[in-house]
């Protein structure tokens, strides 16, 4: 593929940049183990007190014991639930768990090498995930392939919206004040691709192993593919 017409391209990272076994067996695990008790230690700190409340905000019991609070966050672990909350205290748990080495941000190889590659060529990179801003910048920076943050202008998680909804990516377009067909998204999920679509930017699917091609969008296995 190549478009000379790309001055912005956004990146989803599971699935796309990164290894969704990366995800799913190694950091939802650590998060599972590792909130119960970060958060009996840390409930009344205010940053965590806000997600507890947010998250009580989602129950039928506002007033919900913090045992509750814990099951509820662990259950949305385990249906891989995109709970704004349970992403913000994933992110903070996550924290400690790069900066003690116990695991780095899974890169696909080919990667790292493109993000340098389009950064030089002029395109601004940015991050759109679900997992919070914080733990984006956690897996680049603590990433198999060095800290690779001072590539990113700039990085959205579910704040400005999901990521099957159109309005998010109109959203995030008014954000990098450019036309939105001259920002790229790439993801693995096809409804994620068509919301992209919808709001007006280029899309790519990532078809990386295990991923099922759709027949709406482009496609690539790997970023060395795309030609920008
Ligand atoms: C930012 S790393 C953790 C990813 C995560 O928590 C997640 O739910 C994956 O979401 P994505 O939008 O990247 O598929
Ligand atoms: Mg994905």
């Amino acid at each position: 593929m190549s478009n000379s017409t790309v001055r912005a391209i956004v990146t989803d990272i599971e699935g796309t940049t990164t290894d969704i076994n990366f995800v799913h067996k190694v950091l939802f695990p650590y998060a599972h183990s590792k909130l119960p008790d970060f958060l009996r230690a840390n409930a009344d700190a205010p940053a965590i007190a806000e997600q507890i409340t947010a998250v009580r905000s989602e129950m039928v019991d506002p007033s919900a014991p913090l045992e509750a609070v814990i099951d509820k966050l662990l259950h949305w672990i385990e249906t891989d639930q995109k709970v704004t909350p349970l992403k913000a205290l994933q992110g903070m748990v996550w924290a400690d768990g790069y900066q003690r080495g116990d695991f780095k941000g899974h890169l696909y190889s080919d990667v790292a090498p493109a993000l340098h590659q389009w950064k030089d060529s002029g395109k601004a990179l940015y991050v759109y995930s679900s997992g919070s801003v914080q733990a984006q910048k956690l897996l680049f920076g603590y990433s198999d392939a060095g800290d690779l943050t001072p590539l990113f202008s700039g990085y959205f998680d579910t704040h400005i919206g999901h990521k099957r909804e159109a309005t998010a990516y109109q959203r995030i377009v008014a954000e990098l004040d450019l036309p939105p067909a001259a920002v790229l998204f790439l993801s693995d999920v096809i409804e994620e691709l068509d919301a992209a679509k919808q709001a007006g930017m280029q899309t790519l699917q990532l078809v990386r192993e295990g991923t099922q091609p759709g027949n709406t969008h482009a496609c690539v296995t790997r970023f060395d593919e795309i030609a920008l």
